[in-house]
């Protein structure tokens, strides 16, 4: 039996899933946590990243891998391969003003153009402007701009500061084109420039692989990183890797008509389609996807954790808020949750706070506030599934995945928002299957059909109301 190796290192932690390349099934799982936080060393990924593999004991059967990673997060090198300062991720907001100024100097329809992007402070190009304006010294030492993936691709690939080969740095075109300074043709080095304030020809970027192009860790064999995995001299093939949604649309099979609803740290809407979509108004992200097609996609900034924060306040965990949610009516009494309280990207208000309107005294009851938070979450998304459609995309079902997916009262508000029917995977780490599958199509030349095709499809039960009490909330 060939084993792969796939990782989703996403925002709250790192995922591993070691499996069967002929079937999929798989054999072996481990993760770690990564740190809260908008701003992050990196190094806590790579210490995270090797106590993964360990818990899911070792590479060393494995022979090819891959790893997907959250999207957008700029890792800054200087050229001895050191990190110039700690990573800002996609949710960290700062750099919305650098977002504002690249607009205006560059024009929203020329960069969507050019990008299929519209900058929002959760893209790399904006973190860039941001560094050039707050942190010049920073700004001056940068020799190489990575991606969370990209980066750890590199390490456990047996590159770091012992070893700053900056020409080795690879990654896909999915999380690429999250970047903002990615386009159709490669990259753009005039937006990179221009985010620099400075010329910036010399600047590495990772080389974009194609979907089924591989590497080796051929220089991991005896070094630092190989020993640290336990993953011994043999050379495995590593796969491009992809952003985490792309990665989860290759584990799902995601297939043309599906629209995969993703509920994690983030919120996603995203789907599958065979020509790239280009929206000025920047609602929509004209990502790639890791199979040579495309990723439209919108996301939003306040999704699990705002069940998190909402279970916590009501004293109960997560089984306790669904609960109490499938025990208040639709539309929860009046109250409508605005969840917008890490400032929020869809629609792009990055200095909103969260509201919570239509309190009266008999409709504020802990079952309400359970249910708000579900359909505030659930309708923001919502709102975002028809921002896709409106760009010609057709959605014939939503595929419902994330950890808070496993929400029954999640799953069950999900079929009243959305106007599809909405169906629900089996629950697993789809993002690192999607890499694992990666793995095996490098290693066996042909992408596998693993994947939730025929995942069961609940009962289409849209309660048009829900939006409706939602959307007349919206500023
Ligand atoms: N049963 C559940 N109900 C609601 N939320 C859940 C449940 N299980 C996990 N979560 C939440 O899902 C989030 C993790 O989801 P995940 O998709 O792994 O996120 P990420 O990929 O962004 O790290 C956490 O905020 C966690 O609290
Ligand atoms: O910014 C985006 C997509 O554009 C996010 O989806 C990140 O990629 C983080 O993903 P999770 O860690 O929440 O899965």
């Amino acid at each position: 039996m060939a084993l792969v190796m796939g990782v989703d290192s996403s925002t709250q932690s790192c995922k591993v899933v070691i499996a069967d390349a002929a079937t999929g099934e798989v054999v072996r799982t481990g993760r770690a946590a990564h740190p809260d936080g908008t701003e992050v060393d990196p190094s806590a990924w790579w210490d995270a990243l090797r106590a993964a593999i360990a818990d899911a004991g070792g590479l060393a059967d494995v022979e090819a891998w891959s790893i997907a990673g959250q999207q957008h997060g700029m890792v800054a090198l200087d050229d001895a391969g050191r990190v110039v300062r700690d990573a800002l991720l996609w949710n960290d907001t700062r750099s919305a003003e650098a977002a504002a100024d690249l607009t205006a100097e560059l024009g929203a329809s020329a960069l969507a153009e050019r990008t299929g992007l519209v900058p929002v402070a959760s893209f790399t190009v904006t973190k860039l402007r941001w560094l050039a304006d707050h942190e010049p010294v920073n700004a001056a030492r940068v020799a190489a701009v990575a991606l969370p993936h990209d980066w750890l691709t590199w390490r456990l690939r047996g590159y770091g500061p012992d070893r700053p080969r900056l020409d080795e740095l690879v990654t896909d075109r999915s999380d690429a084109s999250g970047t903002g300074y990615w386009g159709a043709t490669g990259y753009d080095r005039k937006i990179l420039s221009r985010a620099l304030r400075r010329d910036a020809a010399d600047v590495v970027l990772p080389r974009v692989l194609s979907p089924h192009e591989h590497v080796s860790d051929a220089a991991a064999s005896g070094a630092a990183a190989s020993d640290a995995v336990g993953s011994g001299a043999v050379v495995r093939r590593v796969a491009p890797g992809a952003g985490d949604n792309a990665g989860a649309a290759l584990g799902l099979g995601a297939r043309i008509g599906d629209a995969v609803v993703s509920i994690g740290t983030s919120g996603t809407v995203f789907a599958v389609t065979d020509a790239p979509v280009r929206d000025a108004s920047g609602t929509v992200a004209g990502f790639a996807d890791a199979a040579g097609g495309w990723l439209p996609l919108i996301a939003t900034l306040n999704a699990a954790r705002v069940l998190d924060a909402t279970a916590d306040l009501l004293g109960v965990d997560h089984e306790g808020l669904s609960a109490l949610a499938l025990a208040a009516a639709p539309g929860a009494g009046g109250l409508v949750l605005q969840p917008w309280f890490e400032g929020e990207r869809t629609p792009n208000r990055p200095d909103a706070t969260a509201t919570l309107f239509g309190m009266t005294l008999a409709g504020t009851t802990r079952e309400n506030l359970a249910r708000a938070a579900i359909e505030g979450v659930l309708c923001g998304l919502a709102f975002g599934l028809d921002a896709i459609r409106a760009q010609g995309v057709e959605a014939t079902r939503v595929l419902l995945i994330g950890g808070a997916a496993q929400s029954p009262a999640v799953r069950a508000i999900a079929a009243e928002v959305f106007d599809v029917p909405v169906s629900v995977p089996e629950p697993r780490e789809y993002v690192a299957l999607g890499a694992a599958a990666q793995a095996a199509w490098v290693l066996t030349g042909s992408r596998p059909t693993w994947g939730a095709h025929a995942a069961p499809v609940t009962d289409r039960k849209t309660m048009p109301e829900i939006v409706t009490q939602w959307r007349e909330r919206m500023p």
